[in-house]
């Protein structure tokens, strides 16, 4: 759904050996020309590429698809190594940016999958970001807007994701995600998950108030205020929690 420039699809084109038919869309358009370029070279002759947002991709195929991938753009934390620049270019306005991208893509990816399918309806969501904002949370937000669940991804490397971090509280079954560290297996960090579509008919199960969890309840109030929860560090870093010189918080 976020092809470009074209790297997964043609690894997934390679495994498909030019049968069925493989859509490549990314909403940048001089970035589809590299997928173009690319699935040439490679003699990929079963791809069609298209050029929308992912916004509106479920609007041209809804229930369509038997399988997405959704690379979504994230803040690229996990390729530091390669750029080091990420550490200075991103402010936690651009990650609470991301977030809400990555939440929009991650719910239409949903909607353009079909439950049905015979073969598939799984959505696999991954990110170049080591950032739970980024991962988990976003997972997590599927989970309780769409009849659909994590299953293995069958990978045999990574470890498995969070299901508690700092004070986010995110489902059991958010184990079954993989995360990779550049300084532990020695590849970029990543993250993927693997998701099945349950149902083709829309649901946001709402969760009754005491079913929210600390992430749930972190998630709407970044919502009301655009903001996230500070880490401990940032808190101490600007005076919250620290005691005054009378000893008082
Ligand atoms: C992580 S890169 C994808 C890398 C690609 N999957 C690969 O393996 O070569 C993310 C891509 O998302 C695209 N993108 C950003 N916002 C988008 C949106 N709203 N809809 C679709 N694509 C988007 C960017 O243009 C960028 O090419």
């Amino acid at each position: 759904m976020c092809a470009a420039p074209g790297g997964k699809t043609s690894h997934i084109a390679t495994l498909m050996k030019n049968s069925g038919v493989l859509f490549a869309n990314d909403a940048n358009l001089k970035r589809c020309t590299a997928i173009i370029g690319n699935l040439h070279r490679l003699g990929v002759n079963n791809a069609v590429v298209t050029n929308l947002s992912g916004h509106d991709f479920c609007k041209t195929h809804p229930n369509g698809f038997d399988r997405i991938l959704l690379d979504a753009p994230c803040s690229g934390t996990g390729v530091i190594w390669k750029d080091p620049s990420v550490k200075m270019s991103k402010d936690s306005q651009d990650i609470q940016r991301r977030h809400t991208l990555q939440r929009e893509l991650i719910l239409t990816a949903l909607d353009a999958l079909d439950a049905k399918s015979p073969t598939g309806g799984y959505l696999v969501y991954s990110t170049c970001s080591v950032l739970v904002e980024e991962n988990e949370a976003v997972v997590q937000y599927a989970l309780s807007k769409r009849d659909c669940k994590l299953v293995p991804t069958g990978l045999e490397i990574g470890i498995p994701g969070y299901t508690k971090f700092r004070d986010y509280r995110f489902h059991p079954s958010l184990e079954l995600t993989r995360r990779y560290y550049p300084h532990v297996h020695n590849i970029d960090g990543f993250f993927v998950a693997k998701i099945k579509k349950l149902k083709n008919a829309k649901s946001e199960p709402k969760p009754k108030p005491e079913e929210k969890t600390a992430a749930e309840q972190q998630e709407s109030n970044a919502e009301k205020t655009g903001k996230f929860p500070k880490s401990p560090k940032q808190q101490t870093k600007n005076g919250k929690g620290k005691k005054n010189k009378n000893g008082k918080k």
